[in-house]
């Protein structure tokens, strides 16, 4: 996956997407973020970054993202923390091809930024050990830290407290909805149940788990609720995230191929593999 940078930048990486096995809502810490317990898994479905260094200590994004603007860009954050961290006093130039969904709950925004934390970490020649990079992420967001950790992992606290687990082969057909769901406006919903019990990492993946975002955004977006149902006559289908994507598990490629072929052409779907970590692990 990885490849050799478009001519005129120095490195070009990706960004995969990750997917919530589960996810269940065990607790609320007091300043109001969720205590959760969920799967992360990374796919081959993913943004594409292009970085080029610049000696002075400017961060710029060289393309435009409808709705996102440049300084609210989790990528131009990223860079200008790790600056702010390290005192470091060059810049970089950074195209960023967008492939996965905003607000889709595949993880899009936060992957953009921990591929540009590993990128700079080397472009900068910081040499900072990962362990640091997934506090720096994690001051952008809850689910940047997985994406440096690099391994498929069960996930704890607000989702920063990992470990690795192994995962069999297997390949997801991911319905795209037209929606976005704002995460936060999820969280705060007052029918979203906060109560359920903890589990041990060892029971996943044999224990029953579901996602517990899922019955509120699909009360919410009936877009969401039909991708579901679409996808339940293969499979255990389940949402991502805080939605809008819902995935479907299955063993090979063609299974998941002769999913999407029976969908009706007006629905968004991609067939993923399930990867064994993140590409950029031996960075
Ligand atoms: C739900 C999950 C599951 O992996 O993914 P997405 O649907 O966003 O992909 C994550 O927990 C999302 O992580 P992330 O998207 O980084 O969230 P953040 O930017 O940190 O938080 C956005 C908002 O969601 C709420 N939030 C987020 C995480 C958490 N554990 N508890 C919360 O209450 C907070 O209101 C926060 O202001
Ligand atoms: N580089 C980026 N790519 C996508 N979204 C971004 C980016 N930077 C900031 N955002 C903001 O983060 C929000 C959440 O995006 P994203 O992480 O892709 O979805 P989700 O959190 O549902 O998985 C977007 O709606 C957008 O406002």
């Amino acid at each position: 996956m990885l490849t050799a940078p478009k001519p005129g930048f120095e490195l070009s990486l990706p960004a995969p997407a990750k997917l919530n096995l589960f996810l269940h809502i065990v607790g609320r810490r007091p300043d109001g973020y969720h205590l959760l317990q969920t799967a992360f898994r990374f796919i081959d479905f993913a943004d594409t970054l292009h970085f080029r260094l610049r000696t002075d200590n400017h961060i710029r994004r060289l393309n435009d993202i409808p709705g996102v603007p440049e300084e609210q860009d989790l990528v131009v954050r990223a860079a200008r923390l790790l600056q702010q961290y390290t005192g470091c006093r060059l810049g970089a130039e950074i195209e960023i091809e967008k492939k996965l969904p905003m607000g889709g709950g595949l993880g899009g925004g936060s992957s953009d930024a921990a591929t540009a934390l590993l990128a700079l970490n080397k472009l900068w020649q910081l040499n900072l050990p990962r362990e640091q990079l997934q506090e720096i992420g994690l001051q952008l967001g809850a689910d940047v830290p997985v994406f440096i950790f690099g391994h498929n992992a069960f996930a704890e606290g607000v989702g920063e407290q990992l470990q690795e687990i192994q995962m069999d082969e297997a390949w997801y057909v991911v319905i795209i909805p037209p929606v976005q769901v704002p995460t936060a406006k999820i969280f705060s919903s007052e029918r979203l149940t906060r109560n359920t019990p903890v589990i041990k990492v060892a029971a996943f993946p044999d224990a029953p788990t579901r996602n517990d975002l899922q019955p509120v955004v699909c009360e919410q977006y009936q877009e969401v609720n039909t991708a579901i149902k679409m996808l339940s006559q293969f499979g255990e289908a389940k949402m991502s995230g805080s939605g809008a994507c819902v995935f479907v598990e299955l063993k090979t490629r063609q299974a998941a191929e002769n999913v999407v072929k029976s969908l009706s052409l007006e629905i968004k779907s991609v067939v993923a593999r399930g990867l064994d970590g993140h590409p950029l692990l031996s960075m």
